[in-house]
């Protein structure tokens, strides 16, 4: 006989329990009663137990949570990578000269021919390249990036062409495989060619000329395919005379040259980026989206932005951290109009630091970064990552800013 069974109710009530708890032999079960009809009239009841007690409830529960938890993440990440789609939609830009040069990505990609991208630093090149290899029959396979300016003079072979075993001292047993050949079948995008050395440009040449590469202590030639797309924000026709650029090699990555426009010459795009670079900002940090009256886009674009829309995208999200009102206004952002040509072209960002020392609005939210940061540094006994986690930012712009302030 079942201890403190139910089932003769259930058999009169015709009405199922589930769920419910039953004492057996001094434990606590999780059961379910279930009436049995035939003909529509109750002829039994089936009980069953579901759970040996509350407690495997309970686990069941913590771990349909914890699993919730893993799907929200995992959605949050699909959707990052579903905005990182880097096709042709992540470039933002409806102004006639970004539609043109969609128009032209899109004409240019599906042809395995190499293409240069210039423009300067910041307008989005990367973005195009990627779209490129997007769009292209090689878009399976994987789009290698290599930037020339950062490659060390002294691993640039290895890196590149990649070794065989044993090739050296020191050497990783397995060998290593270069860029070419990660990239066969596939993309290569070589960043910043302008930058290239002129030993590695003859080196590329190389490669090019011959589609194989030679490992350092391989025996033989390995055949390479992929293709080739280039970028830089140098004018590469102005180096070859003054014999810092190969001819022979520039005629080689440029049958096709697309520029990207400066921001400056498309200004009718600030509303769509700061809206887009807002939002994004605002879901990358789970806060609310500010909002840029008209007045502050107008004032963006009275700006000549020569750090393009890198400058744009880091002034917008330095107003949205120190933002408390929820809207941005155009004392809020610190805009240049000093020309072009008074700017250095690299690091441009750091034109725009505060000193902290004037009366400027700019100049006293710069003061009070920095005291909050030094604060924060202190409590945290100058743990970077609880600091960066305190103040919610990311470790890269807290690295940034103790440089830009001499905290370090
Ligand atoms: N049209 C655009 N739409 C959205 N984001 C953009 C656009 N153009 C540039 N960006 C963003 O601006 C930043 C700089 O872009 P990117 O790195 O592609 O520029 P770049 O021309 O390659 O710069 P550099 O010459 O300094 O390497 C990135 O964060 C990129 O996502």
């Amino acid at each position: 006989m079942i201890e403190n069974t139910r089932l003769h109710t259930i058999v009169q009530s015709g009405k199922a329990e589930v769920g419910h708890i039953q004492k057996m032999q001094g434990n606590d079960r999780v059961v379910s009663r279930t009436p049995i009809f035939r003909d529509g009239r109750v002829v039994g009841a089936i009980g069953r137990v579901m759970f040996k007690g509350p407690r495997q409830l309970d686990e069941l529960n913590q771990r349909i949570n914890s699993l919730e938890n893993e799907v929200a993440f995992y959605k949050r990440e699909a959707e990052a990578m579903r905005r990182q789609d880097y096709s042709l939609d992540s470039i933002i830009g409806q102004s006639s000269q970004m539609i043109h040069l969609k128009k032209d990505i899109v004409r240019v990609a599906p042809l395995d021919v190499p293409v240069l991208i210039v423009g300067e630093s910041g307008v989005g090149k990367e973005l195009v390249a990627q779209a490129i290899h997007r769009l292209s029959a090689r878009r399976m396979k994987t789009m290698v990036m290599i930037n020339a300016a950062a490659l060390p003079a002294t691993l640039v072979e290895s890196e590149l062409f990649g070794y065989s075993a044993g090739a050296f001292t020191g050497a990783n047993q397995k060998g290593h495989l270069g860029k070419f050949e990660q990239a066969n079948g596939g993309t290569l995008f070589l960043d910043e060619i302008g930058d290239m050395p002129l030993d590695v440009q003859a080196k590329l040449l190389r490669v090019l000329q011959d589609g194989s590469v030679e490992k350092l202590g391989g025996t033989k030639p390995i055949k390479v395919d992929f293709r080739l797309v280039s970028a830089t924000n140098r004018d590469l026709e102005d180096m070859i005379p003054q014999n810092q650029f190969r001819l022979d090699l520039f005629y080689r990555i440029s049958p096709v040259v697309l520029r990207v426009p400066p921001l400056r010459e498309r200004l009718d795009d600030i509303p769509l980026l700061s809206e887009q670079f807002l939002t994004d900002f605002a879901r990358r940090h789970d806060r609310d989206v500010c909002k840029l009256p008209t007045e502050s886009v107008q004032y963006l674009q009275t700006g000549t932005w020569p750090g393009n829309i890198r400058q744009l995208k880091h002034q917008l999200e330095r107003a949205a951290i120190f933002n408390s009102t929820g809207f941005i206004a155009p004392a809020d952002l610190k805009i240049d109009h000093r020309d072009q040509d008074d700017f250095p072209t690299a690091d441009i960002s750091s034109s725009f630091v505060p000193s902290g020392e004037g009366n400027t609005l700019a100049d006293q939210i710069a003061q009070l970064e920095r005291n909050t940061i030094a604060a924060a540094l202190k409590k945290f006994n100058g743990n970077k990552k609880q600091v960066a986690r305190e103040l919610d930012i990311s470790r890269s712009y807290l690295y940034k800013r103790l440089a830009d302030f001499g905290l370090q």
